[in-house]
């Protein structure tokens, strides 16, 4: 058993209005307490569309929640001309505690490439936030069998440069592509295959310390059913779920895996 604390985080995607979001997170929270969730076992974390922190921010902070939020994605700069976008110093000043970067939907529609991932991931970190870096490959990456070095590739090109120390505050979140939102679920043994290559990478490029700490989560139709055995896994630290972080129930129940 490792000392990383394990991340549920839901990613809502570009899911659920404000009004929405104040129904899911009360109803999250009322699960959790209602199962005396222990925060300390699983943090919590939900990343709602830019337009729902506000109302996210609002609730969390007024009922003192243990859930945090976070953001899908950020800009490179900090201000001035770049329509759309969105700094993360706004994201900071809305309390939010983690960003994604690189989830496969942002590298195949807006052909986000992996050096521009890892200058997000850098943005974020030194803002003070925590990134979530997404890797994962397609089916024909898979059908291939060459999944590890691509993943291993990815990462390995967005942190360029990096320190073992700042290595080792991200979080990496492997979502092969041919398991989201399709009810295909990598099996727990080909999620741990790529999540255990990742943590052999770390400890190859960065050391002992940073292979130990840097939490490694797999996404792809994770959800109630399969995440006792995903988390049953000894390099998976958590998930990163889409459609089954749309529902309190769901979603808390995940959150409990431990229980
Ligand atoms: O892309 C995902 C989370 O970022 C996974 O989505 P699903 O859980 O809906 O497959």
């Amino acid at each position: 058993m490792s000392n990383r604390t394990p991340l549920m985080a839901g990613n809502w995607k570009m899911n659920l209005d404000h009004l929405e979001a104040n129904h899911l997170v009360q109803g999250l929270a009322l699960e959790l307490k209602d199962h005396g969730h222990d925060y300390s076992k699983c943090e919590v974390l939900v990343i709602p569309p830019f337009t729902d922190i506000r109302t996210v921010q609002t609730i969390v902070e007024a009922d003192e929640l243990g859930i945090k939020y976070g953001a899908q994605d950020v800009s490179v700069h900090d201000n001035g001309a770049y329509t759309g976008e969105v700094s993360t110093a706004m994201l900071t000043r809305l309390g939010c505690s983690y960003v994604v970067m690189g989830h496969s939907e942002r590298r195949e529609y807006h052909n986000e490439s992996d050096e521009l991932v890892g200058a997000k991931a850098r943005k974020v970190l030194d803002a003070g936030m925590t990134p979530i870096l997404c890797c994962g490959e397609a089916l024909e990456v898979r059908k291939a069998g060459t999944h590890v070095d691509f993943v291993l590739g990815q990462i390995r090109a967005a942190l360029k440069g990096w320190s073992a120390e700042d290595v080792a505050k991200i979080v990496i979140a492997y979502e092969p592509i041919w398991a989201i939102g399709t009810g295909e679920t990598a099996t727990a043994d080909d999620a741990q295959e790529v999540c255990g290559a990742i943590r052999a990478a770390l400890l190859e490029d960065y050391g002992q310390a940073t292979a130990e700490a840097t939490r490694v989560l797999y996404g792809g139709s994770a959800k109630p059913g399969n995440i006792k055995e995903l988390m049953a896994q000894a390099d998976i630290d958590g998930a990163l779920i889409g459609g089954a972080s749309l529902k309190a129930d769901s979603f808390a129940e995940m959150c409990r895996f431990y229980a």
